[in-house]
């Protein structure tokens, strides 16, 4: 889960769901996650049960049932494997999956772990809301390009139909601003907000969210932008690669 910084009101308990469920990334053999396989052998266990069921209040039950299943992961701790969830189901969630949650929900659904324009305007084209340009912090895959790498890309892919977020190694409120001039809507930070909580609990957390913030704010003095709607793209400049 991230914490979101920019102007985009998509920030809610909504878009937390849509990121646990549209989660293609996370894999089995991931043993720091084991919550998001949980979800996604929750996906494929609540399916039958949901088609057996009509009308909105069946699809919110459901829905439910899966926020349920975060607090419960079919992963065992003894073991430290999930050979169980491996017998069960398969870990893939296509481009096909997400058209069919877009089919018993109205909740917007956000592709997150975008790394490519191609996969941006699959994941729009099979019902995605927003994209969400993510390499889940790095911790998954090695040998793939960080997300603000590929953010300019995936913003012009998408030009402009959907929104476009970011997290990733972001640390500082330049950081922050660059994410921003590049077009993201939000940018999201998870480990820094989880070194406060280790360091000084709720008020850590606090604490790393406030520096940003204030030096979010010290970037735009200093570089005379007054809206974080409204950074231009010129403030990032390239290094001549050589
Ligand atoms: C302990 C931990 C667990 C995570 N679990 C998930 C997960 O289950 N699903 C997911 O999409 N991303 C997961 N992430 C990735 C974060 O949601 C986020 O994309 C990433 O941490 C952002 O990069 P940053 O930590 O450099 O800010 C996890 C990250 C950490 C540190």
């Amino acid at each position: 889960m991230g914490v979101g910084y920019g102007p985009s009101r998509c920030l809610s308990w909504d878009l937390h769901v849509s990121q646990y469920i549209i989660n293609h990334e996370n894999r089995a053999d991931n043993r720091e996650c084991p919550r998001a396989p949980s979800v996604v052998s929750t996906l494929c266990l609540q399916r039958q049960r949901y088609d057996q069921t009509a009308g909105k209040a069946g699809r919110e039950s459901w829905l439910f049932e899966i926020m349920d299943s975060l607090k419960t992961p079919l992963w065992s701790a003894e073991s430290n494997d999930y050979a169980f969830l491996d017998s069960i189901f398969d870990v893939t969630v296509t481009c096909e999956y997400i058209q069919w949650i877009t089919t018993i929900t109205d909740l917007p659904i956000v592709a997150k772990g975008v790394l490519s324009g191609v996969d941006a305007v699959k994941a729009l084209e099979s019902g995605c809301k927003a994209i969400y340009v993510s390499s889940h912090g790095g911790r998954q895959l090695d040998a793939i390009p960080s997300s603000i790498s590929v953010l300019s890309e995936v913003v012009k892919a998408v030009n402009g139909r959907a929104e476009v977020y970011l997290d990733g190694g972001v640390r500082t409120g330049t950081d922050v601003l660059k994410a921003l001039a590049l077009g993201a809507r939000a940018v999201f930070v998870g480990r820094p907000p989880l070194y406060g909580l280790a360091v000084a609990g709720e008020e850590g957390a606090r604490n790393v969210l406030t520096i940003l913030r204030n030096e979010l704010k010290l970037a735009m003095q200093l570089s005379g932008v007054t809206d974080v709607e409204d950074v231009p793209q010129s403030l990032v400049t390239y290094a001549a690669r050589l």
